[in-house]
């Protein structure tokens, strides 16, 4: 019997102690906090993803370092598992139990009981790919890494600096090579070709797009977009902007996918021309905001929930001229913060469903159509199709609309939200449907919303159901809310414990700006003072 390497764990484990002050907890976004205290955590994450490899029979476990739209100090580090997919959530708590063990004697009795408790076989190989983004913590964070991978003695593959959604393709791929499942080539270079390829395909004949500004947060998605400009010739142009990968302090600073939500203003970095669309990526290049300049010159954002409406009705359109739509349904998956005019939109038309906030809830529940489109407002997203659907699309008689949904599917990451494969398939739809963004804007009006972070002293005392609408604790919150909400026509707010930062979310629409302001900020109040905020601290704005 194979038995655990428990000196050479041990010795190792030594060198790359816990701070002792810092729980780390293994939440929606993998382990992220400030970058230079995560040493401990990436060696035994190391670990973990080799045991989570050969609990899965040696399939390959993805790695990614990385905290996306955070402040460059920042990082993080989730795993992949082997269909591309996020971590299987029963294994989070795993991943926090070895994360806190106080001392390295500690961390292998942890790993030992996870042996046991999830059987796993130790003769079988482990096998790891992994990947950063730009961050300047990335190549220490990877060291301790790979000293985790060492010491349980798995097998590696460095993908080097790329994107979040490309280690999640890798890992697909390199799962599924060889089988009648291969989804590409297990390469970078497999990604780009197969996804630029798909693209010049439902561009070709139709006139050329206006080159596309986009606004790459100064992170990794600056050196994919750049790749990309290679494989696309002449038939599309892009216009790489906050492309700055040398100045400290730039990544994700008054730029990118989540400046833009959160502001619902353009970076100052970038001026449109009138009627000119652009789009801004996040830090890992899995997040997408679009947006335009009207021809009086002002913004408009075309969020998530945009992107939800154009792919979704654009795939039913196809599906339907390939006569399959009595055999392919497709659905739609949002959460609480989807807008509610791009809800009522869509219910009209489609099967909508509202899940908790969260990729992976998103990502399980799309699962259960045959077509499953899902993004989260902040821009969030992808497609999947279920195999039944693609071998129906791919064995049903030719025509102009199935071969368009055939390069559909290959433009698509399936694996996971990728900004540039989702903005390859907003081009597309939008050329093959001769749309500018003023069109695509059209299909509804956005309710005017606000976000407001309320800060608490614990936020674990905030319990929601109904996918997090509603409140069942702190008890009879919920009802206050509701009292304020029935002040405002069309009003809509709920408040929401954050997974990945340590406050309380409030979220509120209506039919005017002014309006959605103050229902948010009166909720906020209600909030901080029922969570026994102390009145001197009580931000102004709160009302
Ligand atoms: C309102 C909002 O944008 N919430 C984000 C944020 O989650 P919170 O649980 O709200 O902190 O980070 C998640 C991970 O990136 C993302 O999935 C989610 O959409
Ligand atoms: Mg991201």
């Amino acid at each position: 019997m194979t038995m655990l390497p428990v000196k050479d764990l041990q010795e190792r484990s030594d060198r790359h102690p816990k701070p002792s002050d810092i729980k780390f907890q293994y939440g929606t976004a993998g382990f992220r906090t400030l970058g230079k205290t995560l040493d401990s955590v990436l060696f035994r994450v190391g670990v973990l993803a080799a045991l989570r490899s050969k609990k899965l029979d040696g399939k390959t476990i993805g790695v990614m370092v990385t905290a996306s739209h955070n402040p460059e100090p920042d990082n993080g580090v989730k795993l992949v598992d082997p269909r591309g997919e996020m971590l299987e959530s029963s294994w989070e708590a795993h991943a926090t139990a070895l994360a806190n063990a106080p001392n390295s004697v500690a961390f292998v009795a942890a790993v030992d009981e996870l042996v046991k408790a999830t059987k796993i076989d130790l003769s079988i190989p482990a096998r790891v790919v992994y990947a950063r983004d730009t961050r300047p913590t990335g190549p220490q964070l990877i060291a301790a890494l790979k000293d985790g991978l060492e010491a349980i003695k798995a097998e590696y593959r460095d993908a080097g600096v790329t994107t979040t959604p490309v280690l999640h393709y890798l890992v697909r791929t390199i799962n599924t090579k060889g089988t009648k499942d291969s989804y590409g080539k297990d390469t970078e270079e497999g990604y780009l070709t197969k996804l630029s390829d798909a693209f010049k395909k439902l561009l070709a004949g139709k006139p050329t797009p206006p080159p596309l500004l986009i606004d790459c947060a100064n992170g990794v998605g600056a050196l994919m977009a750049e790749r990309f400009k290679g494989y696309l010739g002449d038939i599309f142009n892009i216009n790489l902007v906050n492309a700055d990968l040398h100045t400290p302090g730039a990544l994700n600073n008054s730029c990118g996918a989540d400046f833009v939500k959160v502001n619902q203003k353009l970076p100052p970095s970038i001026t449109l021309q009138p009627g000119q669309r652009a789009c801004s990526l996040d830090g890992d290049a899995d997040r997408l905001m679009y947006y335009y300049a009207d021809e009086r010159g002002q913004f408009h954002m075309l969020d998530g929930d945009k992107i939800t409406t154009l792919v979704a009705s654009y795939i039913v359109e196809l599906v339907k001229a390939s006569g399959l739509d009595e055999q392919i349904k497709v659905g739609v998956i949002q959460t609480a913060y989807a807008n509610g005019s791009s809800t009522k939109y869509l219910s009209e038309r489609l099967p909508v469903k509202c899940v908790p906030t969260g990729v992976k809830h998103l990502h399980h529940a799309a699962e259960q159509y045959d077509v499953g489109v899902y993004f989260e407002a902040n821009g969030h997203g992808t497609v999947l199709f279920s195999p039944a659907a693609q071998e129906l699309i791919s064995s049903h008689k030719p025509s102009t609309a199935l071969t368009n949904l055939k390069n559909i599917i290959d433009v698509i990451n399936q694996t996971v939200g990728d900004a540039l494969s989702d903005a390859f398939l907003v081009e597309a739809i939008l050329a093959q449907k001769s749309f500018s963004g003023v069109e695509w804007d059209s299909l509804y009006c956005d309710l005017p919303n606000r976000l407001v972070k309320v800060v608490v002293s614990d936020r674990n005392a905030f319990k929601t159901e109904d996918a997090e609408r509603r409140l069942v604790s702190p008890p009879s919150l919920q009802a206050k809310v509701d009292e304020l909400v029935r002040k405002y026509e069309g009003g809509r707010s709920f408040v929401r414990p954050s997974g990945t930062e340590d406050v309380v979310r409030v979220y509120a629409e209506a039919a005017t700006r002014a309006e959605a302001d103050e229902l948010a900020f009166s909720v906020a109040g209600l909030v901080y003072d029922e969570a026994g905020g102390d009145p001197s601290q009580r931000p102004k704005e709160f009302l």
